[in-house]
């Protein structure tokens, strides 16, 4: 480590005094002007996460669905995983060093981490479309430059696109080519497969329009429309060309305040999405004639995607363990219709995607989603290779076909991490396979009445919870008064937990109607 270059290059980023920011569920995440040492420091991580692992590590500038001063920063673990927890700490510790605790810090990080600092380092680097996001990322190219890490800038691209050229790296293609014009034609090559078997729907089926949120999701789709077959009519809406990103528009505006974005001019049965900012969450939507909104959340995606597969593993006669993951988010109604009549397993964990990845990486066919609309599909080794010979050798014609349908499956979801592009071509196939139109989806199940809001206390931290967050330890006698309310009511459950992300408690709450919701 050169001292002086580094002494040199932090005074360029320097830390604001007296600011404390701490790796969360998403990273760090602030306002944009507040991160510049923060980037710079990120840099350096990298490049001694790279070498501790001897791998390519992913550095994303984005703040997702966060509004458009703010932004962030997360990296990327080798085969595409969030960050390992334990080097989250050290994530924290770096950025909130004094400048001339810097080198000792990293130091320390190396010793405890047991960094061999001869190793080379490489890291991939992407960003969103924040006005702020270009400038940022140059701070992060100035860490990895200090500690002599090689390093690939992939300019903007939405975050799961960086974590499928990181996966790819790392496995040396056997995920894909690391470029995103592999990504474009791995997943367009799987989807028009797909499609092919579908017989053709009335024309009106087809289309689509995506709420962009003004974001990165715009320019990505627009790349990637010249590889997805003529059959696919999108349009798309708030591109960023003339509105502020995620402003009244994008998935979580759509999901939390359960009404259709600016910016999209929506048809009664019109099938309608929207992509958050760094377009990793996707939900559908639609009106009915009488002008009603209806929400198509993660639960009902989840459920969607279950069905389906659940469907061909049944037809290829294999005993692979599925399961979907979910947090205490998730609706009643969804977890009761995937256990009883589904009759798939269901897991409840900790609200963040890290955990959920990490229990469907548990079973063969590991469906996970957030109700906000950020999951995938996990598939173990040993699912995939059966998948991929059955498809190629199997007798019966019946099992071969839907071995091959699952075998494109495989290749179009982003087993990495929630993905808004392949979300939407799976969801896509599958309406078109199983011949379903959006409101025979969304009438699976009937979401139970709910309301989600948040309340800022003096400390959240007071609150402190277990079995996944659905209850709380402290303080004392909350959780009794909790148990009180919900006895009164119907099909009624409640909760609340510190947010992860912001300094807030979240309530949440579900019942047979929504007033008693
Ligand atoms: C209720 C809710 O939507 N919580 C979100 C939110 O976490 P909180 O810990 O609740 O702030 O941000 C996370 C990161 O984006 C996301 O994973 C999670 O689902
Ligand atoms: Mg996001």
């Amino acid at each position: 480590m050169d001292s002086e270059a580094l002494k040199k290059y932090s005074a360029l980023h320097p830390k604001p005094a007296g600011l404390t920011l701490q790796y969360g569920t998403a990273g760090f995440r602030t306002k944009a002007e507040q991160l510049d040492h923060v980037m710079f420091r990120m840099g350096l991580l990298a490049v001694l996460r790279s070498k501790a692992v001897v791998s390519t590590i992913g550095i994303m500038v984005t703040a997702s669905h966060n509004p458009e001063e703010d932004n962030g920063v997360k990296l990327i673990d080798p085969l595409g995983e969030m960050l390992h927890p334990s080097w989250e700490e050290y994530a924290t510790q770096l950025a909130n060093a004094e400048e001339h605790e810097l080198q000792q810090t990293i130091t320390e990080i190396c010793q405890k981490a047991a960094v061999n600092q001869q190793k080379d380092a490489s890291v991939f680097i992407g960003r969103d479309t924040r006005p702020s996001s270009e400038k940022l990322s140059q701070s992060v190219i100035d860490g990895i430059f200090v500690l002599g890490g090689q390093y690939h800038d992939y300019g903007l691209v939405t975050t799961p696109q960086l974590h499928y050229v990181v996966c790819c790296q790392n496995t040396q293609g056997q995920y894909g080519k690391a470029t995103l014009e592999g990504y474009y034609e791995k997943l367009s090559k799987a989807f028009t497969e797909l499609i092919k078997q579908s017989s053709s729907s009335g024309k009106s089926q087809k289309h689509l329009k995506i709420d962009c949120a003004n974001g990165i999701g715009a320019l990505k789709l627009s790349e990637m429309e010249p590889y997805l077959p003529k059959e696919v009519l999108i349009q798309l809406y708030n591109d960023g060309t003339k509105e502020k990103l995620n402003h009244l528009c994008g998935a979580d505006f759509v999901k939390v305040h359960q009404k259709p974005p600016r910016g999209l001019d929506m048809k009664p049965n019109e099938r309608c999405c929207s992509f958050d900012g760094d377009a990793d969450r996707i939900v559908y939507y639609y009106q009915d004639a009488t002008g009603l909104f209806h929400l198509i959340d993660g639960d009902k995606i989840a459920t969607l995607i279950s069905i389906f597969l659940k469907e061909l593993l049944v037809k290829v006669g294999q005993s692979l363990k599925m399961a979907v993951v979910q947090t205490a988010y998730a609706n009643g109604s969804s977890t009761r219709y995937l256990e009883e009549t589904l009759k798939v397993p269901v897991h409840c964990v900790k609200t963040g995607v890290k955990h959920l990845h990490h229990k469907a990486q548990e079973f063969d066919v590991g469906v996970y989603f957030e109700a906000n609309g950020h999951g995938t599909v996990l598939f173990s080794k040993a699912a995939e290779t059966k998948i991929r010979h059955l498809a190629k050798e199997e007798k019966d014609n019946e099992k071969r076909e839907a071995a091959k349908v699952l075998e494109n499956m495989i290749d179009l979801i982003n087993q990495t991490v929630g993905d808004a592009v392949s979300d939407m071509l799976v969801i896509e196939a599958i309406l078109a396979l199983k011949g379903l139109t959006l409101q025979q989806w969304d009438a699976v199940y009937t979401d139970l009445p709910n309301r989600l809001l948040k309340i800022q206390v003096a400390d959240r931290r007071v609150i402190d919870t277990t079995d996944a967050e659905r209850r709380a330890v402290t303080p004392p006698g909350l959780q009794e008064k909790i148990d009180a309310l919900v006895k009164k009511y119907k099909l009624s459950r409640a909760f609340v937990r510190p947010s992860g992300t912001e300094d807030v408690v979240r309530i949440y709450a579900e019942a047979d109607t929504q007033v008693r919701a």
